[in-house]
Order: C-alpha cells, then sequence, then structure tokens
C-alpha cells in the first residue's frame, strides 16, 4: 500500500504515546515527526509546513489543565493560522477540549486512544486540510482567472488633457482609504475608473465588489447589501454574506447611487456612519472594513437642493470627487479608443487587420457620442462584425441621429424628438435642471429617468 504523501507532527511528552502514535502513522503517511520538548516547537514550525499537527494539552509534569497546550496551540496558529490541529488529552477535560476548538483547533482526542480511533482522526483532518489546500488554490486560480478576462478591456485609453488631472487624482487617493465619490454620463468609464482605483491601492489582492443600485429593489436591498441568516425571511435557507462582508479588505463600489430611494439611502447611511452591519435576521454585529466607491451619472448637487439625496449621505461619500467629461468635450480620446476597439475585436472575431481610414475617422471625430466610450465601443465591434472589408468605411458605422448639432430633427421618431428636446431644454437653461424641466412641463426626477434612459 502506497503511503500518502504528508508530514504530520506529533508533540507529546510521553515517550510511549510519540512511540505508538509513530508506529501507527509511519504505516500511511510519508513523513511522521515526532518530538518530547515543547521547547522545540518554534524550530519545527520554521523546518516545514505540516499537513497535521498532534499537540498534547499538559506537558510540565503534573500539570493538568491544558493551559500549556492552549499556548501552544495559539503559537501554532499565529504562526500558521491555516494549520490543521488535533488536541490530545490524557484527562478528558471537555471544556479546555472546547475551549482548544474555540482557539481554533481542529479536533480532539482523549487519551488512552485505540490505535484505529488515532489513525482515523488523523485521516480525516488530512483530507479537511487537502481539501482546504485546493479551495485556496481554485480561490486564487479563479481570481487571476478574473483578472485576466477583465483585461481585455482594463486598459484605460486617454491622451486628452482634460483626463490627466483624473490620472492624478487616482495615483494620490488609490493609496489612502478615503471614500470616492465619481460623476459622469453614461458610459464614460465611471466603473473603468472605481476598479482602477482599486487596483493601484493596497486593497488589489481583495475582492472588488459591484453593487448596481439601480437593479435592486427595495425589498432586496438589505439582505443583498447585508446579507442574511437562515429563517430571516421565507427564501433564506441558508445564511448569506452580503456585499458589503464580502468586500471586507477590499473596495465595494456602489454604482448608480444617484437611484437609490430616500429611505433606502437612510439605511445605507446608518451602515456608513456607524462602520458596521448585521445580516438580517440577527443581532450579531459586523464591523466594517471596505474602501467605499460610488458613482452615479445622476446631478446629486441638484438633487440634494430638492431634497430627493440626503445631504449628510453626499457628504459621506465625496470625500474626493472625481468628475469624468463626456466624450464629445475629450475628442482627443476617440482616435486611439476606436483603434483601441478595433484590435480587440478584431482579434475576438479573428478578423484580419482592420484599419480606419480618414473619412471614416472623421465621421467618428464628428459624431457627439451621446452614449460615450459604450457606444464608440458597440459601434466599432458591431462594424468589425459586419465589414466585408479589412479597411472600414463610414457607412461601416450606422450612427444615431446625432441631434445635439442640429436644431431641425429629421427624424419624426418620437422619442428622437423628445431628446432633442431635452437636449435644447437644458443647454437653454445653462444646465440648471428645475429650469429645463419647468420649460418641458415635465417633473423633475421624470427628466432625470428620461435623461438616463437617453444616456444624457
Ligand atoms: N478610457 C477608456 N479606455 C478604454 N475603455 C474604456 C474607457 N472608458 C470606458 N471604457 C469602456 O467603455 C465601457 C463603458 O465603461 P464603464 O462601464 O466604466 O462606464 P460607466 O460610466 O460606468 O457606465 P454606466 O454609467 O452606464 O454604468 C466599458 O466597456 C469600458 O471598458
Amino acid at each position: 500500500m502506497s503511503k500518502i504523501d504528508a508530514k504530520i507532527l506529533v508533540l507529546d511528552d510521553d515517550q510511549g504515546v510519540l512511540y505508538t502514535a509513530n508506529m501507527i502513522l509511519k504505516q500511511h503517511f510519508q513523513t511522521v515527526i515526532t518530538e518530547k520538548d515543547p521547547a522545540k516547537l518554534d524550530f519545527l514550525l520554521n523546518q516545514h509546513e505540516y499537513d497535521v499537527i498532534v499537540l498534547d494539552m499538559n506537558f510540565s509534569y503534573g500539570l493538568t489543565g491544558g493551559k500549556e497546550g492552549i499556548k501552544l496551540l495559539k503559537r501554532v496558529l499565529e504562526k500558521d493560522p491555516k494549520a490543521h490541529v488535533l488536541m490530545n488529552t490524557a484527562y478528558g477535560d471537555i471544556d479546555i477540549a472546547v475551549e482548544a476548538m474555540k482557539e481554533g483547533a481542529v479536533d480532539f482526542l482523549v487519551k488512552p486512544w485505540q490505535k484505529e480511533k488515532l489513525l482515523a482522526t488523523v485521516q480525516a483532518i488530512y483530507e479537511l486540510s487537502k481539501s482546504r489546500k485546493e479551495v485556496e488554490e481554485l480561490k486564487s486560480s479563479q481570481k487571476i482567472l478574473m483578472k485576466d478576462q477583465q483585461k481585455e478591456f482594463s486598459d484605460i485609453i486617454s491622451v486628452s488633457p482634460a483626463m490627466k488631472p483624473i490620472f492624478h487624482t487616482i495615483e494620490k487617493v488609490a493609496q489612502t482609504d478615503a471614500n470616492v465619490l465619481i460623476l459622469g454620463e453614461n458610459g464614460t468609464g465611471k466603473e473603468l475608473i472605481a476598479r482602477e482605483i482599486h487596483n493601484q491601492s493596497k486593497r488589489a489582492n481583495e475582492n472588488f465588489i459591484k453593487v448596481d443600485l439601480g437593479a435592486i429593489s427595495s425589498s432586496l436591498f438589505e439582505s443583498e447589501l447585508f446579507g442574511h441568516v437562515k429563517g430571516a425571511f421565507t427564501d433564506a435557507r441558508e445564511d448569506r454574506p452580503g456585499r458589503f462582508e464580502l468586500a471586507t479588505n477590499g473596495t465595494l463600489f456602489l454604482d448608480e447611487i444617484g437611484n437609490l430611494s430616500l429611505p433606502l439611502q437612510a439605511k445605507l447611511l446608518t451602515a456608513l456612519q456607524f462602520k458596521q452591519i448585521s445580516r438580517v435576521g440577527s443581532n450579531k454585529v459586523i464591523p466594517l472594513n471596505i474602501r467605499l466607491v460610488c458613482a452615479t451619472n445622476m446631478p446629486l448637487y441638484e438633487m440634494v437642493k430638492h431634497n430627493e439625496f440626503r445631504q449628510d449621505l453626499l457628504y459621506r461619500i465625496n470625500t474626493v470627487e472625481i468628475k469624468l467629461p463626456p466624450l464629445r468635450e475629450r475628442k482627443e480620446d476617440i482616435a486611439p479608443l476606436a483603434k483601441h476597439f478595433l484590435t480587440v475585436y478584431a482579434k475576438k472575431y479573428q478578423k484580419e487587420k482592420m484599419r480606419l481610414n480618414e473619412t471614416t475617422l472623421n465621421k467618428l471625430l464628428g459624431y457627439s457620442w451621446p452614449g460615450n466610450v459604450r457606444e464608440l465601443q458597440h459601434a466599432i465591434e458591431r462594424a468589425v462584425i459586419m465589414a466585408n472589408s479589412p479597411l472600414l468605411a463610414p457607412e461601416d458605422f450606422l450612427l444615431k441621429d446625432d441631434s445635439v448639432n442640429t436644431n431641425q430633427p429629421e427624424s419624426l421618431n418620437i422619442e428622437v424628438m423628445e431628446k432633442m428636446a431635452i437636449q435644447n431644454a437644458v443647454r437653454k437653461a445653462g444646465g440648471n435642471l428645475t429650469q429645463a424641466a419647468k420649460e418641458l412641463g415635465f417633473g423633475r426626477s421624470t427628466l432625470y429617468r428620461k435623461m438616463t434612459k437617453y444616456g444624457l
């Protein structure tokens, strides 16, 4: 029978115990190290990583109560928090064994044990340690895979002077734990910037958790964000951590924060103020260690004036503010972005090297890109798929009516006309949305909703 490739350490002051344990375990495991002197623990831990450590509770002669074993257990876990320790006690003192388990021991055995019992317990702990290691490996490879998957679009392309101050801010703020608020129209790259802040921070190896607040219903808000315990409500069939907990030590990205209703804003504020949460159905307090990044395309300051967004919440999330300019205000970025997406999609769709001719580029430069970088990205992807030649022509780009620059709508489509009316009214009101809404005969929230719908 081949032996299991594992290292077992047995630490006990009883020579007889060491002898028996060695005899039994050696038949099944490749390396068994036995030691009588607890003072050698540090030396032994520095020498190898063990799959299982069998540790005596009481070393000094005549001393019972297990305090010494607990001290050694703590030392082991200090050096290797993932160590799998089996406590060994001759006195059957359940209380101290329970204390050892609370401290992090995996199991305990009462001496004198039967050979089979020792072997079965060590084997079970070895299996546990092996599967935990596999899970850890899977987790880290999944992280790498996810990073790789995101890499396709993780490069921030920009040459525009309008973006320079933003990159300076990212560099500075990434080193801190300050809350960041990113403002900008749809598709300007708010999420990309949030990820960049995370990637440049000391939290980069931890989770980046995104929550789309616009997509969470109010009934699910607390359970999604704070988690729940089994039985907290009908569908809560098991304990589940919320997004706040998943983001522990990492970054929590709250997208579309401007869409949060006032009652939910209050709940979010409480969690941020006290830096702690409780899962729904539990009183246990969970402290928060997260970096918060929020984003929205809504005019939060205007909304505060009209009591649609809480001022105290705004002040809590906007320690540092980043305002992303729309693509039409950084036209220098259009060509490099277009070329970047062209390379990405030509590779994805296995087309040969694709290019844009000058006329095509001029068409792209002349368009106002109301959907910003996302619209440009989709336009290029569509063109790559549809094009018959590697040299993309203007006809390969079917851009939406560019109504910003025209006063008369050519289209009689009601949505095109409405979008244009909104753009004109906002321009006429100098960006004052209350005035624009009045002019249009809408309520303010209707105006916000429609602006979001049209990507304005
Ligand atoms: N500077 C950039 N360089 C490369 N890709 C970019 C850049 N800016 C945005 N993108 C790409 O454009 C798309 C939209 O970006 P992102 O999702 O970050 O925008 P957003 O502002 O968060 O949008 P929304 O407001 O709709 O949530 C993404 O695929 C992103 O990778």
